[in-house]
Parts: structure tokens; C-alpha cells; sequence
């Protein structure tokens, strides 16, 4: 959320979050790497546009206008500088100056040799266990951030992978109304809307440049889980990759793999709606996980077709209103999963991504927890990966991205909550392989032909056999007409006619024996 020097009572006061990049005379003389021309420190920029009819609590959270509750200057970078202090790159550029375009390809997880498979698993765990060097998390909403004393701004250290974790937690947390009132949970910064598909590309771009700069390796790449298999088991679920069943709890990871000793974060919802308190980095439970085992919903015991991914790349309108999840023929709203795959809202479906975490069924499968199973990350670069083949099949067209009365978060300037520096849903629709750097290794299935479709075609094939059908025939008929008149006796009427003709003299008792 905030870099470690802005989680400062002075900071917090002054409302400027713009860090040295390399303070030679002192602290503030080198904001946002003035000195070298990285950067400056500037006003933040927020979209005043009004957001859409499902929050009407306009006042009431700290994430409305992100993020000005906490902060209300931050570093603008220059050319390809980025990061809060302008002291990285921007995706798809690295070296010192910035200057070196580089290329990351996401790949299936399924195509990774034995020894790739080993490295994902474990740099997984080191981001599980390494503190994040840049950001500290808040832990009390804004009107509590100074703590008891008034004097001790409540923040965090927490793990490059809890990070990621609490992330997607903050954007979905219900707004606290006060003690003794129930909190209010029509209010999603990062689903049922616009920015479902930006909001999560964003956040898998940071887990994946956190876990470069953690491996000291800047082509390290995030692979996918291509869940469209149509089927009902869990094809990464193997102690190689996320981790197979338990033998002794259905519902446990097996030993054999590390992800069976993960603890999650923010479990304890109920004390974060009722004390209005705030996830913390703080470990609790394993993680639960029943592929196919939700026998009360049999619909989400089996993943999508591959088919289904191929019907929603056809749908060519990138959202309609009411931008909700609710909207009907709406791309986003189909690989979200609201909608059935050809587009049409159907209260009754789960389909895409959404049935893909509720066959997860456990953890991967409640929004506030769901990035707790590294399972979540594979699932949801699949989903980018759709999303970017959609913007190259549709050339990136924003046209139906809404300006305004999106839901709130969700409207095409809005900066996403709760990342730091400030960055619009703007900025993520666009293609990654030109743009962010990114690139999907992946083939994507054919459409197999709607019924109409095959309707027309049986009718125009039988068309054109039936006019071979006929032509064939009048062939025939003249071909073997042509055969009976060399057959026929040479003394018949028309020769005698045209005998007649021929000395155009009437002879009618003339023989040409
Ligand atoms: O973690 C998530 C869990 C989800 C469950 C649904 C649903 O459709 O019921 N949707 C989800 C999105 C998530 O991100």
C-alpha cells in the first residue's frame, strides 16, 4: 500500500508521499530522484467523475477518492522511470537508465520442465517468507492510523507474497458504518465491474516485478493454469506444483508439498465488520482446498470448456451497462463469470473465472481470502491472458470502458485501490506484449459453430448438392439424348427436313438410299 517512509506521523500530516532516491544532502533532497531527472513531486491526480447507484455511503471510507484520505502528493516520473521514488522501471523496461526493452512470457505451468516446476514452487515460498522491501501495510482505517497515543502510525511490515494477499483483501473489504452497525458489503474495488479485468492484471504485474527484484532475476515470469479443461479434477493439484490432496483431510494440502505448512491472512472477518479493524499480516489457518467437492453446488464440480473460453473471446464489446455484474452481453462480465460464455447474464451461472474458484471450493474459492492459495495467482494470469487476447482481437477498443457511474473504483480514471503510486484502470487496458512487457505463450481453442450457424450451412451444402444433383442430371438426359440420335436410322423427318431445306426445293417422294 505506502512505502516505509511515508508510514510517518510527519508524512501522514503533511500528506506528501514522494521518498528520496538518493538523498547525497540529506532526507528531502532528493524527492522522487529530482536531482537526476527521474522524477518530481507533484499533486495526485483523482477521477471526480460520480460512480454508480450500488454505494450511496459517499464519505464514509477510506478508499473513495484513492488515495487521498492518506495521501495527497506523490511522485510523477519522467520517460520510463516509475515506482514511488522513481527509482524503477516501468514494465517492460529495465536497466539503470531504463532504457532496455525486455520481454516476460508467461507460460503454462504444465509445459514447465521438472526443474522449472522446482524453481516456481520455491521462489513462491521465498516471497511467501521475505519481508517486502518497499511497502508497509495499514492496519486501522485512516481515522485510527495514529494509534491510542495519537502518536504512533499503525502500519506493518508483511511478506511479498501476504502482500499480494492483503491487497486483494483491502479492495474487497466491506465499509465499516460504526459500532453495533452492520457494515456495508455492496462495495467491491477490484469485481463485478470495469475494473475486475485491470485491477487484477495490475496486481499480478506487481507480485511478479516484487518476485523479479526478490530473485534478482528481471525475466522471471508468472506461468498460468489453463483452467478450461472441461474437466472435474484439479490438473496443478500435484505435489510437484500446488500440491495434491491430503490423505488424511480432504479438504488439507498433502505434506509432500510446501504449500500444506502456508497460514493464511485475514481470516478473521468478523472482527474486521464489527470492530472495524483491518487485516494485519498476522498468520492463522492452513489452507483449505476440495477441487470438485462442493456436493451442495453440484454446477461448480466441474471446470469450464475450452469451448467457453473460445465463445467469450467472440463476445466484442468490452462492457455494457449497468457495468455491474448484473450486465448482459459484456466481455468482462463473461470471463468474470456472471454471464453464461456466449454473453448472456443468467443469474443462475458461474462460468470462467468465477466457477474456476468455486471449484476450488475452500479457500481459492472466498473473495476476502482467495489469493491465500498460490493457486489464485495461476488462475488469474489465465484470466489475464483472455483479457489480452481480447484487446489484441478488438484492438484495445475502450470505447464501452465507462467514464462515469461505473461502481465505485470502477470508472476508467479511477486510481486502484490500494496500490501505491497512484495508477489509473486506464493504464492497464492496454496490449501487455507492446505495453507492459508481458507475453502469454498460449493457443487458443477454435469456436465450435453455433446451432444457427449450422443450420445455414446444412441448408446451403444440400442447395448446392441438389443443384449438382440437377445439373448431373440434365447431363445425363442430354448426353444419352445425343447417343439415341446417332443410333436413330439416318431417314427421319428432320433429316428430311433439312435435306428439304438444304436445296430449299420441296421433294416430298425423294429417297436418299
Ligand atoms: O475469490 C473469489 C471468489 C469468488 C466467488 C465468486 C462467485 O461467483 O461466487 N466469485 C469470486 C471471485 C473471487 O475473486
Amino acid at each position: 500500500q505506502f512505502p516505509r517512509q511515508c508510514a510517518t506521523v510527519e508524512a501522514l500530516r503533511s500528506g506528501m508521499c514522494c521518498p528520496d532516491y538518493f538523498p547525497v544532502f540529506g532526507p528531502g533532497t532528493d524527492r522522487c530522484g529530482v536531482s537526476t531527472g527521474r522524477g518530481r513531486c507533484v499533486q495526485v491526480t483523482v477521477d471526480l467523475r460520480p460512480h454508480g447507484p450500488q454505494y450511496m455511503h459517499d464519505g464514509r471510507d477510506d478508499r473513495e477518492q484513492w488515495p487521498i484520505r492518506f495521501f495527497n502528493q506523490t511522485c510523477q516520473c519522467n520517460g520510463n522511470f516509475s515506482g514511488y521514488n522513481c527509482g524503477s522501471c516501468r514494465p517492460g523496461w529495465t536497466g539503470p537508465t531504463c532504457s532496455q526493452q525486455i520481454n516476460i512470457v508467461r507460460r503454462n505451468l504444465l509445459d514447465l520442465s521438472a526443474e522449472e516446476r522446482r524453481r516456481f514452487v520455491n521462489a513462491l515460498q521465498q516471497a511467501k517468507v521475505t519481508i517486502h522491501p518497499d511497502i508497509v501495510i495499514a492496519t486501522r482505517r485512516r481515522e485510527e492510523i495514529f494509534g491510542p497515543d495519537g502518536n504512533t502510525p499503525q502500519f506493518e511490515n508483511i511478506s511479498i507474497y501476504n502482500y499480494f494477499v492483503w491487497s486483494h483483501y483491502y479492495s474487497v473489504r466491506k465499509t465499516f458504518l460504526g459500532t453495533g452497525q452492520q457494515s456495508f458489503g455492496g462495495i467491491d474495488f477490484s469485481h463485478e465491474g470495469p475494473a475486475f479485468v485491470t485491477w487484477h492484471r495490475y496486481h499480478l504485474l506487481q507480485l511478479e516485478r516484487d518476485m523479479q527484484n526478490m530473485l534478482q532475476d528481471p525475466s522471471f515470469g508468472l506461468p498460468y493454469w489453463n483452467f478450461a479443461t472441461g474437466q472435474n479434477t484439479c490438473d496443478i493439484c500435484t505435489d510437484d506444483l500446488m500440491g495434491a490432496r491430503s490423505n488424511f483431510d480432504v479438504s488439507l494440502i498433502s505434506q509432500n508439498s510446501i504449500f500444506s505448512q502456508w497460514r493464511v491472512i485475514c481470516e478473521n472477518i468478523e472482527d474486521y465488520e464489527t470492530l472495524g479493524t483491518i487485516c494485519n499480516s498476522t498468520e492463522g489457518g492452513p489452507i483449505r482446498r476440495n477441487p470438485a467437492g462442493n456436493v451442495a453446488r453440484p454446477m461448480v464440480q466441474r471446470l469450464p470448456e475450452p469451448e467457453d473460453v473460445a465463445q467469450c473471446l467472440e463476445v466484442g464489446v468490452f462492457d455494457t451497462p449497468p457495468f455491474y455484474s448484473n450486465s448482459t452481453d459484456s466481455f468482462r462480465n463473461t470471463v468474470e463469470g456472471y454471464s453464461d460464455p456466449s454473453g448472456k447474464y443468467d443469474p443462475a451461472v458461474r462460468s470462467l473465472h468465477n466457477l474456476a474458484h468455486l471449484f476450488l471450493n475452500g479457500t481459492g474459492g472466498q473473495t476476502h481470502l482467495s489469493p491465500n492459495d498460490p493457486i489464485f495467482v495461476l488462475l488469474h494470469t489465465f484470466t489475464d491472458a483472455v483479457f489480452d487476447e481480447w484487446l489484441r482481437r478488438y484492438s484495445a477498443d475502450i470505447s464501452t470502458y465507462p467514464l462515469e457511474n461505473a461502481p465505485i473504483g470502477h470508472n476508467r480514471q479511477y486510481n486502484m485501490v490500494p496500490f501505491w503510486p497512484p495508477v489509473t484502470n486506464n493504464e492497464m487496458f492496454v496490449t501487455a506484449p507492446e505495453n507492459l512487457g508481458y507475453s502469454y505463450e498460449v493457443e487458443w481453442p477454435a469456436r465450435a459453430l453455433r446451432v444457427t450457424e449450422m443450420i445455414t450451412i446444412a441448408i446451403v451444402t444440400a442447395l448446392v448438392l441438389v443443384a449438382i444433383i440437377f445439373a448431373a442430371a440434365a447431363c445425363i438426359v442430354r448426353v444419352k439424348k445425343n447417343k439415341d440420335d446417332l443410333h436413330q436410322p439416318l431417314l427421319t423427318d428432320q433429316y428430311q427436313h433439312y435435306s428439304d431445306d438444304y436445296d430449299g426445293i420441296p421433294a416430298p417422294s425423294q429417297s436418299v438410299v
